[in-house]
């Protein structure tokens, strides 16, 4: 019998600008207020009716805060220090601004030529950065200082000079990640010369690097340099910056506090504004952290407080999931991925959910064992019964418990999934482990065993060897072995033939298919291959957008398929001498791929 659901298209999610993201984290505001402010003072420092910053008046010296004509108080020259405050945060700022902008392109060039070019040009200039940063940078800064003379511009070079080595190993660092992607190689290909290739290839990927080192180094370097003209190597007297402000008011600390506070406080704000806002720009700039990709995920889905579920499990099924619906948070928003997926799976049956790539299957996967990383992922609605009990609803320890003991993953290509540094035996066995209080040797011939039955030939000499000594359908099998270890009720093998060959394939089908039946497990198949749905599955779900439009006897489905989309991806199942109808069923699938939630 198959059931048919027709499926109504996803409202686009509103487009959050940067912009806004940023507006949403607090602290970046506060910052970019601020900083907002601070940039205002010093544009119309020209303009505003301040007394000469530089005017001694020595009958006026050391007047407190609040004295009528000096809002900020005197220094100890008399000078008015509101007066001197503006301009000297003027000169600050600039050359702060000045140094970062050097550094950050004198350390970008070189962090992508190095990077780009490789080899001995790379270690040539990377040891150059090596020896700048062997010394503590202030003390080189110093150096530079003392060689060139004091002053405020040969502090901005020392400052710069100090600072290229953040920007040339940071910008480096992220030019080797791209120099040997594809895009690079087919740039490459396409005749582009190596100029051309850094700044239309890898300029745009390394440019949120910039930009992010220089909003967080940016307060960093006013700091230094307000620290040079504090040691008298900046700013020459008359002329006043936050530094050489601070440095004069040093003596009066006591007497006048008020004269060394009003610069200090002016730099504790420009450097903390800007490291607020630079933690925004940052956050914004790197996609992984606008999604919270980065973030640490906890250990299980975020499930709503308030989750609708919409009906009880269907009786008899080992798994039975019920109006499941799950989003990705972005921004404030949740874009919808899973909407409201209702399937279940008896005891010795094998389901297919198959559908186009992006289609929800591998989200409705991991949202059974609560498996989807929160942040972003959140499950708003529905519930996932193992039996008769809701998984969604158990505590933590115990759904964790519950993942490999009664419910197994088997995935798409497990030279990702098997731990590089480990002989596959040894990670068969810690699957065993994990579940079960057996000996140290009872485990090791369990593991054997179990690499027996999944067909892995002198399994216990092979149980020794690395996942790269094996082939791909090796792998594979042992991380079947792995989902098998411990008797599990229900195994979602999540496209666990794609990245295999035909035969391979062929081979692996057969295996779970024989394990499936003989051990009376469920099985959850996600694949997109109907050849390979009527190969394995008793029963198939189609989904489409995050929903399920058509569930049915695969043989009946695939004799009679209801839904237009059901149809479609039957015809792409490519058969010898089909031609060009072959490719007429594949050019039919993509006009509704606008609708996917992007
Ligand atoms: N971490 C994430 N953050 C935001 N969106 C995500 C995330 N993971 C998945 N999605 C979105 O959820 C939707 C469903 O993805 P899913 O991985 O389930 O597709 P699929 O059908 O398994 O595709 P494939 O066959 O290619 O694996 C996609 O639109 C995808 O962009």
């Amino acid at each position: 019998m198959s059931a048919l659901a027709e499926t109504s298209a996803p409202k686009a999610p509103r487009r959050i600008t940067s912009w806004r993201l940023l507006l949403n984290n607090r602290l970046a505001t506060a910052g970019l207020v601020l900083l907002g402010l601070v940039a205002l003072m010093i544009v119309l420092v020209p303009i505003l009716p301040l007394p000469d910053p530089d005017a001694t008046a020595p009958a006026d010296r050391l007047k407190p805060l609040l004295t009528a004509g000096h809002l900020l108080g005197t220094d100890q020259l008399g000078r008015d220090i509101l007066s001197r405050l503006l301009w000297g945060t003027r000169v600050s700022v600039a050359v702060g601004f000045a140094a970062t902008l050097i550094a950050a392109f004198v350390g970008s060039a070189i962090g992508i030529m190095a990077g780009y070019a490789g080899g001995r040009t790379d270690n040539a200039m990377m040891r150059g950065i090596d020896m700048l940063m062997a010394f503590p940078y202030i003390l080189l800064a110093l150096a530079i200082v003392a060689a060139l003379g004091p002053g405020l511009m040969n502090a901005l070079y020392a400052i710069a000079v100090v600072n290229i080595p953040f920007f040339a190993r940071n910008v480096r660092g992220v030019t080797l990640g791209y120099v040997h992607r594809e895009f690079v190689d087919a740039a490459r290909l396409s005749g582009k010369g190596n100029l051309s290739i850094v700044l239309t290839e890898i300029l745009p990927n390394v440019l949120p690097v910039i930009v992010i080192t220089m909003s967080t180094t940016a307060g960093w370097m006013i700091l230094e340099t307000a620290g040079l003209s504090f040691l008298g190597l900046g700013a020459q007297p008359p002329q006043a910056d936050l530094g050489s402000m601070l440095g004069e008011g040093r003596a009066q600390l006591f007497t006048a506090p008020h004269v060394s506070i009003v610069p200090g406080v002016m730099i504790f704000l420009i450097v903390i504004s800007l490291n607020l806002l630079g933690d925004g720009i940052r956050d914004v700039l790197d996609p992984r952290l606008r999604s919270g990709a980065l973030a640490r995920p906890g250990p299980v889905t975020e499930v709503a407080s308030g989750r609708a579920v919409p009906a009880n499990a269907a009786a008899g099924a080992a798994l039975s999931i019920v109006g499941l619906e799950t989003g990705f948070r972005r921004g404030s928003e949740i874009v919808p991925a899973v909407r409201g997926v209702s399937l279940h799976v008896k005891p010795g049956e094998c389901l297919g959910l198959i559908g186009e790539s992006g289609s929800g299957k591998s989200v409705t996967a991991l949202s059974i064992m609560g498996l989807v990383a929160s942040p972003p992922g959140l499950i708003r609605n529905g519930a996932v019964y193992l039996g008769n009990e809701d998984v969604l609803a158990m505590p933590e320890t115990r759904l964790i418990a519950n993942r490999g003991s009664r419910v197994a993953y088997v995935f798409q290509d497990p030279l990702t999934t098997l731990h590089p540094m480990y002989p596959v035996g040894r990670q068969v066995e810690e699957a065993i482990a994990a579940h079960q209080s057996i000996s140290a040797a009872a485990c090791r011939e369990r593991a054997v065993g179990l690499l027996n039955k999944v067909g892995i030939p002198e399994a216990r000499e092979r149980a020794k060897h690395y996942p790269h000594q094996l082939s791909g359908g090796q792998r594979q099998r042992v991380g079947i072995a792995m989902a098998l270890a411990n008797d599990p009720e229900v195994i979602i093998a999540d496209e666990p033939t794609t990245a295999l060959d035909v035969t391979v394939q062929a081979r692996i089908l057969e295996l779970l298919r024989d394990l499936q039946r003989e051990r009376g497990m469920a099985l959850l198949f996600i694949t997109h291959d109907f050849g390979v749905v009527s190969e394995i599955c008793d029963r198939v779900a189609v989904m489409k957008d995050g929903e399920i439009v058509e569930t049915g006897e695969t043989r009946e489905v695939l004799a009679n398929p209801q839904h237009a989309y059901t149809k479609r991806l039957i015809a792409c199942v490519p058969e010898l001498g089909m031609g060009e109808h072959f490719l007429k069923g594949v050019a039919g699938l993509f006009p509704g791929r606008k609708e996917q939630p992007s």
